[in-house]
C-alpha cells in the first residue's frame, strides 16, 4: 500500500497490520502545549492568560465548543469574548442564525409556530451549523431536550455556563424571552434548570459561574478549562504512541 498522505510528503511511515500510514502526530500535533502547565511558556500569569487563548486553536485542532446552560447564562457574552481571544475561531449563534434564517424574532416564531415550531427550526440550524469546524457556538437554552442534538453537539466539546436564576433573573428582567412571560419568571427558570439540568450535566466541561465574575473572567475559566480538558483527553494516537513507546515498541519506522 503507498502511504496515505495528508496533502504533503510524508515524513515518517507506519506500519501496522499490513496497513502503512503517515504518523498522524506530524499532522495533527502542532507542539502547542497547556500555557497553564508548560514549562516553556515562562512569564507572569497575566502574560500567560494572554496567550492562552491564541494558543487554543491549534490544540483544538479545528473542533467547534459549544455553549450550552439556561437562557441569560452568559453562552452569547461569553463565546463571542472567547472567539476574539482565540482569533482563528468564528462565533455563531444559533438563535441568531435562527432569526436571520426565517426572518422573524424568537418571540414571533414562539407566537405564529409554537414552542415546537421553534424546536424544529432549532434542530434544523443545529444540523447545518455542526459540519463547520473553528467555530464557538452558542446554543438556545433549549437545544439539550431534543435527543437528537446531542448528537450533533458531542462532535465537539460541550461547555455548560452553570449559572443560578435569581443571578440570571437580575441580568435580563424584563426582556423579551418568550417562556418567562409568565407571572413568576424566576419559577420559570427554576423549572426550566430543574427539568434540563440532567441533560446540561452531560456536558463536557462545567463552569459555576457566580454573581461576582463578569464575562472576561467567565472566559478565562472557559479556556482553562478547555485546555486542561484536551490534556485529559487526549486523542487515540497520542495513547497508542505513549504506550508503544512505554513498551519499548517501535512506533515510526
Ligand atoms: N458573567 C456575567 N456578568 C455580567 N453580565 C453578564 C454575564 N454573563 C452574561 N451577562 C449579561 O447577561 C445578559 C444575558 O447574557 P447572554 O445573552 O450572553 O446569555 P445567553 O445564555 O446567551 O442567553 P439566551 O440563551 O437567552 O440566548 C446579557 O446582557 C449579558 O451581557
Ligand atoms: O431556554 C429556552 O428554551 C430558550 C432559550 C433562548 O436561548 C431561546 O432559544 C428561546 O427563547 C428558548
Amino acid at each position: 500500500f503507498a502511504p496515505l498522505t495528508l496533502g504533503r510528503a510524508p515524513a515518517f511511515v507506519l506500519s501496522a497490520g499490513g496497513f502503512e500510514w503517515e504518523d498522524p502526530s506530524e499532522a495533527f500535533d502542532q507542539g502547542v502545549e497547556n500555557p497553564f502547565k508548560s514549562e516553556v511558556l515562562v512569564g507572569s500569569d497575566e502574560k500567560i492568560k494572554s496567550s492562552a487563548g491564541r494558543l487554543l486553536g491549534p490544540r483544538l485542532n479545528g473542533s467547534n465548543v459549544y455553549f450550552v446552560g439556561i437562557m441569560g447564562s452568559g453562552k452569547s457574552a461569553v463565546g463571542d469574548i472567547l472567539a476574539r481571544r482565540m482569533g482563528t475561531y468564528n462565533f455563531l449563534d444559533t438563535d441568531e442564525i435562527i432569526e436571520r434564517a426565517t426572518g422573524m424574532t424568537i418571540p414571533e416564531i414562539f407566537k405564529a409556530e409554537g414552542e415546537e415550531g421553534f424546536r424544529t427550526v432549532e434542530a434544523q440550524v443545529l444540523d447545518s451549523v455542526h459540519p463547520y469546524v473553528r467555530c464557538i457556538i452558542s446554543t438556545g437554552g433549549g437545544i439539550v431536550i431534543k435527543l437528537e442534538n446531542w448528537s450533533k453537539l458531542q462532535t465537539g466539546l460541550v461547555v455548560w455556563l452553570d449559572c443560578e436564576p435569581e443571578v440570571i433573573m437580575r441580568r435580563i428582567e424584563g426582556t423579551d424571552r418568550p417562556l418567562l412571560q409568565t407571572d413568576n419568571p424566576l419559577q420559570k427558570l427554576k423549572d426550566l434548570l430543574a427539568e434540563r439540568e440532567d441533560k446540561y450535566s452531560q456536558a463536557d466541561i462545567r463552569i459555576k459561574v457566580t454573581e461576582d465574575m463578569d464575562t472576561e473572567h467567565v472566559a478565562d475559566l472557559a479556556i482553562r478549562e478547555l485546555h486542561n480538558f484536551i490534556d485529559e483527553n487526549p486523542p487515540a494516537w497520542k495513547l497508542a504512541k505513549s504506550k508503544a513507546q512505554a513498551e519499548g515498541l517501535d512506533w515510526v519506522k
